[in-house]
């Protein structure tokens, strides 16, 4: 098995998963796609209502409804002591063990301009974004390392005939974390946040892939989706400032349902760092796309300032009530 498997570097089939915000958009299309692998997802939101109808679309994506088994558990996770809590369920609902995986999509999106933006949004964005996420993480990583630490302590010291498949904690950050502009200041920074998080910790899991060798490594990652067609995406777009829209114009978007597929494609080919569209992963990666953004920024900076003189300095018309 592990040949023939071995050049998917994100095998889910039998595994435990966690995904917070699973209840909707793109966070429940991981879910069904990964249910459709072979997976036993358990999913994390606020609202319960959401959550049941969400685990019903997950369980009846199963690739084997017979065998696999589903948790769905309600949580706000912007209070560092849930993860802790949903965690212990977890652990206890799954035998004993913690998850194999912990993909992180709960968040939300309050654009708009800078000074029109009241103080206590950038709080509540970064709350919803970046701390959710640490949260988890803290819990997750210390969790996994007691465990390894209970079975290095108990083990034969004996090097394992096949080799260990990795956990994985995933965070979900946008397009935003490598380029961001005008009207997305609440936003952006919460989500480059956890681009420099996935990082730091993703250097820092070396230290516990060398002290225990025998027992599963910790690989972290970030996905980098750009538009995503769901409904918290209209939602904002109902307070996005006008020049904002007039911006990412050029972007297509995607269905929920591809940038799901496109993220777990990329951490099955072994990316830490996953973009889901062309453009992204262009500015992700190449030198070249350094040369070509100093123009898309000039390009930007021209349409703000056009927009500024004919329309004034103003997020939203307050006359247009339609989105
Ligand atoms: N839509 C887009 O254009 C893009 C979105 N993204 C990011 O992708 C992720 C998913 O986006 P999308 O599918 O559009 O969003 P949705 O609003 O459809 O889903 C968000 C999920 O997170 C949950 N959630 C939100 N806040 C909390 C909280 N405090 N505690 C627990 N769960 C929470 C929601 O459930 P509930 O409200 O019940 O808690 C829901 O399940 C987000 O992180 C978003 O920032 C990135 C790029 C583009
Ligand atoms: C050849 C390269 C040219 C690059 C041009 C840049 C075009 C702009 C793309 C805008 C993408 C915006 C995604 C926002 C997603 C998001 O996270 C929000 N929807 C959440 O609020």
């Amino acid at each position: 098995m592990g040949n023939y498997l071995s050049s998917n570097h994100f095998p889910v089939d039998g595994k435990t998963i966690v995904i917070t915000g699973g209840s909707s958009g793109m966070g429940l299309s991981v879910g069904q796609q990964l249910a459709g692998k072979g997976a036993n997802v358990v999913i994390v939101a606020r609202d319960q209502g959401k959550l049941l109808h969400a685990i019903e679309e997950i369980r009846q994506a199963a690739k084997d409804p017979q065998t696999q088994r589903f948790l769905q558990l309600p949580a706000d996770l912007t209070v560092p002591t849930e993860p802790v809590r949903v965690i212990e369920e977890i652990v206890s609902w799954n035998s004993g063990n913690p998850p194999d995986t912990v993909w992180c999509c709960a968040g939300a999106s309050i654009p708009g301009l800078f000074i029109e933006t009241p103080l206590s949004d950038f709080q509540a964005q970064m709350n919803s974004n970046y701390f959710s996420s640490l949260y988890m993480a803290h819990t997750i990583m210390r969790t996994w390392i007691q465990t390894a630490q209970k079975n290095q302590a108990s083990s034969s010291g004996e090097k394992p005939s096949s080799p260990i498949a990795p956990h994985h904690l995933i965070f979900t950050a946008s397009f935003l974390a490598f380029y961001s502009f005008t009207g997305y200041s609440p936003y952006s920074p919460t989500k480059a946040a956890l681009r420099s998080l996935c990082d730091t910790l993703s250097q820092e899991a070396n230290l516990y892939a060398a002290a225990y060798p025998n027992e599963p490594a910790i690989r972290l990652h970030t996905i980098f989706p750009a538009t995503i067609f769901t409904a918290s995406y209209e939602l904002e777009n109902t307070i996005k400032a006008d020049v904002t829209k007039k911006l990412e114009e050029t972007d297509d978007g995607q269905t929920p349902e591809v940038v799901a597929a496109e993220s777990i494609k990329g951490l099955e080919s072994g990316l830490e760092l996953v973009s889901t569209n062309l453009i992204t992963s262009l500015v992700q990666r190449t030198w070249l796309m350094g040369l070509v953004m100093v123009f898309v920024r000039g390009d930007m900076d021209i349409k703000v300032r056009k927009w500024g003189r004919e329309h004034g300095a103003v997020g939203r018309k307050t006359d247009d009530k339609k989105a």
